[in-house]
């Protein structure tokens, strides 16, 4: 399918593609898990002999991220235990000669590709291959590697125009997640497949069902999606807290794909039997969903009863795929649904996939360990898009004959 690192020729001069994208508080570079999973290959790549030099990306232009890669050349050093130098320059003389000082072994991080102006609109990788980003840091190399999985979906220079002019790779990082993140579509299972699907985007689990409705056995909803779909069946839910607007747009732009989604799928489809909401002492209360005979409230996680029919479903499954959270998981008084399905894949055997930045974010946040789960992705909008079918560009320029 596409060449990896097992096919790299030795002592290799080599441009890697990462995505380092990380949090910036008060201007400070957040450690994450990007890092540690990234320097898997780097370190590899260190390690076999070869001249490293790393390209990333941090927030885009005009926002409050968008600042050096600096911080992350330390943060990643840390994690591969050796020196990784750094660059402020992208394709200038600076970056040049820093590139040809390099030993094997050696590690270099150019600085932000988005400061480059031809990185980032978004073209045809034809058009990306011939800039004069991509056609002087070429030939500088014997061979590209993309890493960056989670940013595969943007057709920018880094991470498509050099495909086409260099021998390339998938580096670690993008082999396992295209692996894991394709597996649902690609993979056939003995026995059942479950997809958890929750979070605040309707149209996801629309173009999830869409696109795996005929490769999962159940799909067990909740967030502010599963609440959509409880409306269309009947329910009064879907009221907007002060200063939050998640439900009505959704439901006039959604509404009767919703519904006849139920009408073709409704065997699929387990809906949430109980809602949690806060009561007027601020604390977790819940009501079962066929007694609401109001939309007067917010509901901020499934209910008990829910988390333990979703249990069960996930303990009698042979594989489990979960896109985006079943609460406000970030208040732990709404965490259970979240958990509680996580929990149930972590103690079973079962292959799992669990996506999404910010529902992976909580196997971390309740001390879960990662180690219990087949695959942790990093990716949030290329995982989403690998579970609609959409085609991810980077991937595309590396799977080219
Ligand atoms: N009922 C709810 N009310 C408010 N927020 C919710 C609710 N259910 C889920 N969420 C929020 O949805 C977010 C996750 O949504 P989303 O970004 O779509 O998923 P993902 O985890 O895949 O990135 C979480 O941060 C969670 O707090
Ligand atoms: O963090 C990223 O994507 P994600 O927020 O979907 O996980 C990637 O680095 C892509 O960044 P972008 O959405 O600014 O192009």
């Amino acid at each position: 399918m596409f060449n990896t690192l097992d096919d790299l020729d030795p002592e290799q001069r080599v441009l890697v593609r990462l995505d380092l994208n990380s949090p910036v508080e008060d201007g400070e570079v957040q450690d994450n898990r990007r890092f540690d999973r990234h320097a898997e290959t780097v370190r590899e790549l260190a390690e076999g002999g070869h001249r490293v030099v790393l390209m990333a990306h941090q927030g885009r232009p005009g926002g409050d991220d968008f600042v050096s890669l600096e911080q992350h050349a330390a943060i990643l050093a840390k994690h591969i235990d050796r020196d990784v130098q750094f660059v402020a320059d992208t394709f200038g003389d600076e970056a040049i000669d820093a590139i040809e000082s390099l030993s094997a072994g050696e590690v270099l991080l150019l600085e932000n590709t988005r400061m480059c102006d031809e990185e980032l609109p978004e073209e045809a990788p034809e058009v990306k291959a011939d800039t004069e980003f991509v056609q002087t840091l070429a030939p500088l190399f014997d061979a590209y590697i993309n890493d960056a999985y989670s940013a595969a979906h943007r057709s920018h220079a880094s991470l498509v125009g050099f495909a086409l002019e260099l021998p390339a790779y998938a580096g670690r990082v993008m082999q396992t997640e295209y692996e894991a993140n394709s597996s649902i579509a690609t993979r056939e299972f003995d026995g059942q497949v479950t997809m958890v699907v929750g979070g605040t985007k309707a149209t996801d689990v629309i173009d999830v069902m869409n696109n795996l409705g005929d490769k999962v056995d159940r799909f067990l909803l909740g967030g502010i999606a599963g609440e959509l779909f409880l409306r269309a069946a009947g329910h009064d839910v879907g009221f907007d807290l002060d200063g939050m607007d998640f439900f009505d747009d959704q439901w006039e732009a959604n509404r009767e794909t919703i519904e006849s989604l139920l009408d073709e799928r409704g065997d699929q489809i387990t809906l949430a039997a109980d809602l949690a909401y806060e009561d007027d002492e601020d604390e977790r209360a819940e009501i079962t969903v066929s007694d609401i005979d109001e939309k007067d409230r917010a509901y901020l996680d499934v209910g008990t009863e829910t988390v333990e029919t979703y249990d069960h479903v996930i303990r009698d499954s042979e594989a489990v795929f979960v896109k985006g959270a079943l609460g406000l998981f970030e208040d732990e008084r709404f965490s259970a649904g979240t958990v509680g399905v996580l929990r149930a894949i972590s103690e079973t055997d079962c292959f799992s996939v669990v996506g999404g930045g910010d529902t992976s974010r909580a196997i971390e946040m309740y001390g879960m360990d990662e180690d219990d789960f087949g695959h942790v992705s990093i990716a949030g909008g290329a995982y989403i898009r690998a579970l609609t079918g959409a085609p991810l560009a980077g991937v595309e320029v590396l799977t080219q004959d």
